[in-house]
Parts: C-alpha cells; structure tokens; sequence
C-alpha cells in the first residue's frame, strides 16, 4: 500500500491537510533508546511556518504520542502518534477549478469525485509533518552511532550558496538555522528576494544539497534496494519534489571517466577515495564516503496571480486567482523533511546490515 514504506522499520502515515489530525505509525525501533520528545520537537520546528517567507497558516505541530515512547525511551512497540490540524480555511478552496500544477485535477479523476480535495487532502505538504516525526526518531538513532546528517539550499532560483566545505562542521552549523544556508551574506539576499516573489504574488524554487557522514561501508542492496533506489523512492514522495541526483549526477555526462573516477587510497588503515564525484554510493551500497545528494524543488504552483484553467462543472475553460495561505518558496520547509526520509532509508539499511554482522561474526 502506498500509506507505508519500509522493510526492517515501517511507517504509515495517515490524515489529510483540512481533516482532524494528520499522523503515522514507526514500526520496528527497538527497545530502550534515549529518545527525548525536545529532539524530535526541533526537528518539526525546523518545517514550521515562520515569518512571511512561508505560508501564513499556523500550526502548532505537537505530536500527541499514543504508544512506544515512555518516559523518554522507546518500549519496542509501535511509535503511534497524530498532530492536530486547527488553522483549516477551506473556503479558500474553488474545488470545481484544479490548480494549475497542484495534484486537484489529476485527484480528482483518480477518486471519481469522492475526495474532499480542500487544502489538497493527502497531496497536501502539510502531511510532511508527520513524514518529520517518524524521521527524526531515525535521526536520533543514526546519531547514537554517529552518523550525522544536513541538507542546505544550494541554490534558490538564480541565488547559490557555496557547497559543503568541512561536512562534520557544515551540517552541524545547518542544525541550527531556520533558513539553511551555507553562506550568511547569500542567505540575506535569498530572504529578501522571497519577500519580493510573495509581494508579487509568485513563487521560486531550487535545489537542496545532502550530506551525511559516518556511515560504514556496505549499507544497501544491490539492483532493486539499492542506496539510490530507496533513497530516491521516499524523496519523490514529497510533494514538489521533481528531480534526484546523486554525487555529480546529470553532470557526469560532461566528463571522461579518467576525469571523474574517485581513486582508491588508504590513510592509516582506512579506505577511502580521493574524491567522491559519486557522492559515496557504488553498486547501491555505501562506500565509505560521504553520502551527497541534491534534490530540486519546484516553485510552489498555488500563487496569487490570474492563471487559466478549467471549470469542471461547466467543462468550460475559465481563469483562477487562488486564495489563501500559500508558501512563495517551501524549499527552506522542505529541508527537514528531506533529512527525516534521509534517515529512515539509512536506518533500516543500518539495522539490515547489523544483522548481516552479527550472522558473519557468528559463524
Ligand atoms: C512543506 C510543504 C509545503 C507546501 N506548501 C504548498 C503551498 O502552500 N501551496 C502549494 O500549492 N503547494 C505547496 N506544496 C507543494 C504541493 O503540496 C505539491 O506541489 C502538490 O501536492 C503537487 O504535487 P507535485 O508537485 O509533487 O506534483 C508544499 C509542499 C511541501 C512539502
Ligand atoms: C499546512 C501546511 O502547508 C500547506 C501546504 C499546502 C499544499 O498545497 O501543499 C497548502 C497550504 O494549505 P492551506 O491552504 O490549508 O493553508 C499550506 O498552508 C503545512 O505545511 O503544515
């Protein structure tokens, strides 16, 4: 079913953007790991709306646990919970006209019509939150075993940032920004010109770079699990997600293969390459490396401007000037959601490759 993903570890999400609640289901966390409820809670502030450069409905995004989680340790049973959906406009909504590139028309013929499609329902970013929660558990856990993971906007329409320089310390500066971005002066102009698009009742996007260290080698399957399948399966399950890359991705087309080849070395023991153009993935399986990725996002479709589209009810075709609260850019939104999937590919790969471990040690 598509609520759920997952082997070793399983999440389910459930709920809609205007319903009571939206929530989910972490299966499969193991029993007793430290888990305080402040962590998660920064994580899911990080996806908050804040300040104009995002949309201007408010939630309070607290999850209400409802089992695994006691007294600041998981029991081993499921991690249920649900956060509570109370800043709902639905009048704000012209069902009978699809926003252009939002998922209205295409849902409403795939549900015949049934789908309450106020606030997109399950095509809503808004279910996002939940996809955080259950990832944040996995982040804490890859922690515990210090892999350490950050994402920045590389690039906001035509404004880039400087790529990662010292991963351990650039991801631990991207902990603590709202508004991930590298380079302080860029990150200025790039708000600033968010204010512009809002004010001219449009919307940007960009890309957002990954890294994740620590991990050991050989995470992942090869041919249908492998890193970059999983991995790539859970990101384009976030809504505005177009396109996912991994180390030089598209770029390797513009080089020779005695120009890009990441060449094997040993430094005190340890294997490692000499550079990491494929963003530390061979086969599917990790190498070693730092794990780099990008992901791009597209500009938000629901903007303020007049734009053509179509009246169901009439089978006509007409204009649409969209009301409501709308993010100009959610790529700065999407950043922790994007770290969240992140960690739960690697987690369960991580616990599968625990017990290949324990299986070779025991023989
Ligand atoms: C955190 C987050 C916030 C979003 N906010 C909006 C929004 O305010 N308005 C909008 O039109 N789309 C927003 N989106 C994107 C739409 O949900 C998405 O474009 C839509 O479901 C269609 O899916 P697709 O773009 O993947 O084809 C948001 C997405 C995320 C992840
Ligand atoms: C609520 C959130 O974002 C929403 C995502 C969204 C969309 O179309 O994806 C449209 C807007 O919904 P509404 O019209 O109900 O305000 C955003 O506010 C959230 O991210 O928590």
């Amino acid at each position: 079913m598509s609520n759920s993903i997952g082997e070793r570890i399983r999440l389910t999400i459930f709920g809609e953007s205007h319903g009571s609640v939206i929530g989910g289901i972490l299966d499969g966390i193991p029993a007793g790991v430290e888990l305080p409820l402040e962590y998660i809670q920064e994580k899911l502030n990080l996806r908050k709306a804040k300040g104009s450069i995002s949309t201007s409905r408010q939630e309070e995004d607290v999850p209400t646990f409802l089992s695994g989680i006691h007294q600041g340790y998981t029991e081993g049973n499921a991690i249920a919970f649900i956060l509570k959906n109370k800043n709902v406009q639905s009048k704000d909504y012209e069902l009978h006209k699809p926003r252009p590139s939002h998922a209205d028309y295409a849902a409403y013929e795939k549900y015949f019509g049934y789908m309450n499609l106020a606030g997109g329902a399950i095509f809503s970013g808004r279910l996002t939150a939940a996809f955080v929660v259950g990832g944040a558990i996995c982040q804490k856990l890859l922690e515990d075993k210090g892999v350490y993971i950050g994402s920045h906007i590389k690039r906001l329409y035509r404004f880039q940032d400087r790529s990662f320089e010292n991963y351990e310390k650039d991801i631990q500066k991207l902990s603590r920004l709202n508004f991930p971005v590298l380079d302080s002066s860029i990150s200025k102009t790039m708000q600033e010109y968010l204010l512009k698009i809002k004010e001219e009742k449009d919307s940007i996007g960009g890309i957002l770079e990954t890294a994740v260290v620590g991990l050991p080698v050989g995470l992942g399957d090869p041919i249908f699990d492998s890193l970059e399948s999983n991995l790539s399966k859970i990101l384009f399950s976030i809504p505005a997600i177009k396109g996912v890359s991994f180390g030089l991705g598209f770029d390797f087309a513009q080089y020779k293969g005695s120009e890009v080849n990441d060449v094997l070395f040993y430094e005190k023991g340890k294997v490692k390459t000499k550079t990491n153009h494929n963003g530390g993935i061979n086969g599917g399986l990790s190498n070693g490396m730092p794990l780099v990725f990008h992901t791009v996002v597209k500009p938000t479709s629901s903007i303020g401007l007049v734009q053509e589209t179509i009246d169901l009810q009439t089978q006509t075709n007409t204009t649409v000037e969209i009301q409501g609260r709308h993010d100009p850019a959610i790529i700065h939104r999407v950043r922790p959601v994007v770290d969240a999937v992140t960690a739960f590919v690697l987690l369960d790969a991580y616990l599968k490759r625990e017990q290949e471990c324990l299986w070779q040690n025991s023989v």
